[in-house]
């Protein structure tokens, strides 16, 4: 594993009024690895993830992108990182409902001038990859929750971005469907070299991880699992 960081968080603070939500956390992210966040509700593990993708400013402390301070770029260039070199994978798919599985999954190739044709058929590939392609061309409302958060995890992949930001990806899910949509998003993002930053408070979720930092009020604990 390389030794330069692509993303990290030094002594990261932020506070929601009087709710301290990030006491002072520090974590490094490698280039290609996955990266599980676990501990208890509240302990601050989507503020972290919100900071490190850039969506939220922290009040004190430093992120890290790329040898980049994320802190010195303007809200353009921020959204614009965002858009090129993140992915993002929600609790609920957050798909389009109005555009079938494969427009969806195509949708970000499309959003950055990719002619449809195209877009498409990497579409098709990934769904394919992710073992979903009978539900190409159903609309999300028809596919099941389980292939619903595939999909999702297929149009995070599609720009193949150099991190990929999952909160509880798999939290409507069951257990079973849950685990197999992680190993699924794992391995895909191993192929094709993207780095993964998992929130999760399930033990079996976040062991499907390379490492898993916990957390505990606001803060990670010094004790980071590598596995
Ligand atoms: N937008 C917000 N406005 C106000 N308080 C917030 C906001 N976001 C988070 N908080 C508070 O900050 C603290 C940390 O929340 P956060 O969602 O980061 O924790 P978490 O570990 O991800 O929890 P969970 O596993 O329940 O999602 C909590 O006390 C939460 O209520």
């Amino acid at each position: 594993m390389s030794t330069q960081p692509l993303l990290a968080a030094d002594d990261v603070t932020k506070s929601f009024g009087a709710t301290q939500a990030l006491t002072g956390a520090s974590l490094q992210v490698f280039p290609g690895e996955v990266l599980a966040l676990t501990g208890p509700s509240g302990s601050g593990k989507s503020t972290l993830l919100h900071c490190l993708s850039g969506i939220l400013r922290p009040d004190g402390g430093r992120i890290g992108y790329d040898g980049r301070d994320l802190g010195a770029l303007g809200d353009r260039e921020r959204s614009a990182l965002r858009r090129n070199a993140f992915g993002f994978v929600f609790q609920f798919g957050q798909l389009v409902p109005e555009l079938t599985c494969l427009e969806n999954v195509a949708l970000p190739l499309r959003l950055s001038g990719v002619r449809r044709r195209r877009a498409e058929q990497s579409a098709g590939e990934l769904l394919a990859r992710l073992q979903v392609s009978d539900v190409a061309g159903k609309r999300p409302g028809q596919a099941s929750g389980g292939q619903a958060q595939r999909v999702a995890v297929a149009r995070a992949l599609i720009t193949t971005p150099r991190v990929i930001f999952a909160d509880e990806p798999t939290g409507a899910l069951d257990s079973r469907n849950g685990e197999q949509v992680i190993r699924l998003l794992v391995a895909a993002a191993k192929e094709r070299g993207s780095a993964v930053v998992l929130v999760t408070h399930e033990d079996r979720i976040a062991a499907c991880a390379d490492r898993v930092v916990v957390f505990h009020d606001g803060a990670n604990l010094d004790a980071a699992v590598t596995r």
